[in-house]
């Protein structure tokens, strides 16, 4: 079954913004401990911890594949990855500063963006 022209035109449009901000996210200099998924071989407790692993390269192949539905599910995997981020580190930490400072950021993009 088609799409009308006005939803498909709508769709379209979510999907270019969707791909206007990970690019952002990917480039932002603060991206660089979410930019691929924690090797949780490596980070002791993260596998217990974290129960929905997410990272940027994990969203860009979800949004390659077209897993995306909705501009809504696009968002909670972003946030995700904060979310992760403020759990299992110290708000203080190098991390838990990047996590803060790539939040921010998102909050201020998506709504300049999408509102
Ligand atoms: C987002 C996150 N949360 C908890 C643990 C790790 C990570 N990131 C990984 C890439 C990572 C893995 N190892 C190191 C070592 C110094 S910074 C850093 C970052």
């Amino acid at each position: 079954k088609h799409d009308s022209p006005v939803s498909c035109a709508k769709k379209a449009k979510t999907v270019k913004a969707q791909q206007i901000l990970l690019a952002e996210l990917e480039a932002h200099p603060a991206a660089w401990p979410f930019l691929s998924p924690v090797n949780q071989k490596s980070v002791p407790g993260y596998r217990k911890v974290i129960k929905k692993p997410m990272d940027f390269s994990t969203i860009r192949e979800k949004l390659t594949n077209n897993q995306y539905l909705s501009l809504e599910s696009f968002i909670m995997d972003v946030n995700l990855v904060f979310d992760n981020c403020e759990k299992f580190n110290e708000d203080h930490s190098e991390i838990g500063q990047a996590g803060h400072s790539m939040r921010r950021y998102f909050d201020k993009r998506w709504t300049e963006l999408l509102k």
